[in-house]
């Protein structure tokens, strides 16, 4: 088994892909979305609605095709950057579960992994839940589980603001001549509650990228917004606002034209994306008069490629200085004990 030492002498054997999971037939769908929201506040009807937006789709959620994409790419990538390690893929609430990959890497003689999670921000949902997951995976595999590190998030990562500035422009380039100029930028990312908000740097580190970007695309203060998309939970418990549909109401009373929807909060065009921004909220743009444009996410851009393979170098010591720009430093490699606590439940301390 091919294995990477760093220089403070910690030797990592593997890359694991962590993910959210999707269904990938109808049969699936219920299924899956009992294991999404397994313990969590969110009403039946949520659920069944959800699954409705799955089913339209032939049951099938893109996402986990995007991982094996990922992969694929992620692989050449890091052994033309000399790293020989096998990168394996596990997700929370679908196959490939965690437990299954870990069992395997066990049997594979993987004693130590570094886990790549597919989200760019810290939340409960996004940050301390997978470390939860990647902890009950190696409980269910015992005392052979490999240990498991977790990359940083890369929200101010100079790469990820050019990937996503790209994909932006992109979206600004395809709006009709005599609209582009002036058109409004809604970043979107995933809604949570307000009490899972609270205790992490979800809204402050989406910010700054939704900032850089459009620093970096010269788009002033007053033509781009954060808004939110996909909101679950009880409709009583509050949760980010404003919602994408909202804010696409008020920016065309104030008289906007045209409108590009961002989903920056994510890595690949899944569901979320699919059916919440290139149905609901293309829709409301069209009732509205607006001309619409959603850009892409990073997927499997080579930049966004090449930045998951520095983070990974980074942390085998290969690479001297940490990136990030704006305002903040780079993320923590380890997270503290407090990160991202649970909002369902008290915190174990
Ligand atoms: C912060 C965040 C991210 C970004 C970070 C990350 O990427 O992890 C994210 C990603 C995703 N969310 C996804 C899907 C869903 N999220 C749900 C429910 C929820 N998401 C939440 C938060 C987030 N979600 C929360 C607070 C809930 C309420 C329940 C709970 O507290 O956990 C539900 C239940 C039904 C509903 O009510 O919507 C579904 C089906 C998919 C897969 C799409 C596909 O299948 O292609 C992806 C990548
Ligand atoms: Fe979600």
């Amino acid at each position: 088994m091919p294995a990477a030492s760093t220089t403070n002498g910690t030797v990592y054997d593997a890359i694991l892909l962590t993910s959210f999971g999707g269904p990938e037939g109808p049969e699936d769908v219920i299924p899956f979305l009992e294991n999404v929201l397994r313990g969590k506040p969110v009403p039946r009807e949520r659920l069944l609605e959800v699954a409705e937006h799955y089913q339209s789709f032939g049951g099938v959620s893109p996402i986990n095709q995007q991982c094996r994409d990922l992969i694929a790419a992620l692989e050449p990538a890091l052994k033309q950057a000399g790293v020989d390690l096998p990168v394996y893929w596990g997700n929370r609430n679908w196959e490939p579960m965690l437990p299954d990959t870990l069992k395997q890497m066990a049997a594979d003689g993987v004693n130590r992994a570094l886990a790549l999670v597919t989200s760019s921000y810290s939340s409960y949902s996004g940050c301390r839940q997978y470390r939860e997951d990647l902890c009950h995976a190696r409980e269910a595999v015992g005392d052979e589980a490999p240990a498991i590190d977790k990359v940083r998030v890369w929200y101010n990562h100079p790469d990820w603001i050019a990937v996503n500035a790209e994909r932006v422009r992109d979206a600004l380039d395809d709006l009709p001549a005599d609209v582009r100029e002036h058109a409004h930028v809604a970043f979107t990312a995933h809604s949570i509650p307000n009490s899972m908000a609270d205790t992490s740097d979800y809204a402050r580190q989406l910010h700054e990228t939704c900032r850089l970007v459009a620093e970096a695309l010269e788009i002033p203060q007053d033509r781009w917004a954060l808004v939110y998309q996909s909101r679950s939970g009880r409709p009583g418990d509050p949760w980010l606002e404003p919602d994408v549909c909202d804010h696409l109401e008020a920016v065309a009373a104030a008289g906007v034209r045209a409108a590009v929807v961002a989903p920056i909060g994510f890595v690949s065009d899944h569901m979320e994306v699919l059916f919440d921004l290139d149905e609901e909220a293309r829709a409301r743009a069209e009732e509205l008069g607006l001309a619409y444009r959603r850009a892409g996410t990073a997927g499997t851009h080579p930049r966004f490629v090449s930045m998951l393979v520095e983070l990974i170098r980074e942390r085998l010591g290969e690479v001297p200085q940490k990136r990030a720009v704006g305002e903040f430093r780079p993320n923590h490699d380890v997270c503290p004990k407090n990160c991202c606590p649970n909002p369902y439940r008290p915190s174990p301390v």
